[in-house]
């Protein structure tokens, strides 16, 4: 059996992790494994670590990385025989390594966008809290404006996309995200990606998986798990 392709997409609140990754699994049968959509699926259905996940999103905090890891790497030692992508984790050190233990990245995608462009573009993103799915008033706007395309059901402005809160956000992010960049800059993994538009980000990240992944393993049959 030809090798299997394992991908991680990082960048700040806003940087289009969750669009390009959408983008990546239609395009080369990549499972798309969003950590935020996995999180609020055991919420919704009540798992242990579910209800402890919801304790500290409620209070705006990350979930802990012991959580977390509990949760994700059962769920990635599920998915040996496919390639995936990974967005929304590792977050932090100690869950790089833990994802580390368990196996060998080919690629990380790092999305490196202008504070004013995350700002304004969260301003306008409208959220379906059940799914996750996102919108943006300008660049993807909802087919009838304020309800979700496949459900119908209202949209959200989440609290902390409101501009004061990103600016905290963000530096947080860049704390906790550093020394996860290093990493995978160290090991010659990590590619960066730099613009203010996802459509001109686009053809190089897709430049660069079509000389990485596999002839074969592009499936369009493995497509996003939402
Ligand atoms: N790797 C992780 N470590 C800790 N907490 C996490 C992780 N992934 C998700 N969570 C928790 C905290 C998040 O606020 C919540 C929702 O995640 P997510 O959908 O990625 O939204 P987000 O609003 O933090 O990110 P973004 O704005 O970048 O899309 O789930
Ligand atoms: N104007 C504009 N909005 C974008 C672009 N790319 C993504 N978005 C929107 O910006 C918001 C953040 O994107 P998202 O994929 O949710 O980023 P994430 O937080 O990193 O997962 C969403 O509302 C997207 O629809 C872009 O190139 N231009």
């Amino acid at each position: 059996m030809s090798k299997l392709f394992r991908a991680v997409i990082m960048g700040p609140p806003g940087s289009g992790k969750g669009t390009i990754s959408e983008r990546i699994a239609h395009s080369f049968g990549l499972k798309h494994i969003s950590s935020g959509d996995f999180v609020r699926e055991n919420i919704s259905a009540n798992t242990e670590a579910g209800v402890l996940a919801k304790t500290y999103i409620k209070k705006g905090l990350l979930v802990p990385d012991h959580v977390m890891t509990r949760l994700l790497l059962p769920r990635l030692e599920e998915m040996t025989k496919y390639s995936w992508l990974l967005d929304g984790f590792p977050r932090t050190l100690a869950q790089a390594d833990a994802l580390n233990s368990i196996c060998d990245l080919d690629v990380v995608i790092n999305l490196n966008i202008p504070l004013e462009t995350l700002k304004e573009r969260l301003r306008h993103r409208w959220t379906h809290p059940s799914s996750g799915r996102v919108y943006n008033m300008y660049f993807n706007p909802p087919r009838i404006q304020g309800l979700d395309d496949i459900t119908g059901e209202q949209l959200i402005q989440q609290e902390d996309d409101r501009p004061e809160a990103l600016v905290a956000r963000l530096r947080h992010y860049k704390d906790i995200a550093k020394p996860v960049i290093d990493l995978y800059k160290a090991k010659s993994i990590l590619y960066t990606f730099s613009d203010t538009e996802t459509d001109r980000i686009w053809p190089n990240i897709s430049t660069l998986l079509s000389t990485k992944i596999p002839i074969g393993q592009s499936d369009a049959r493995c497509a996003s798990t939402h």
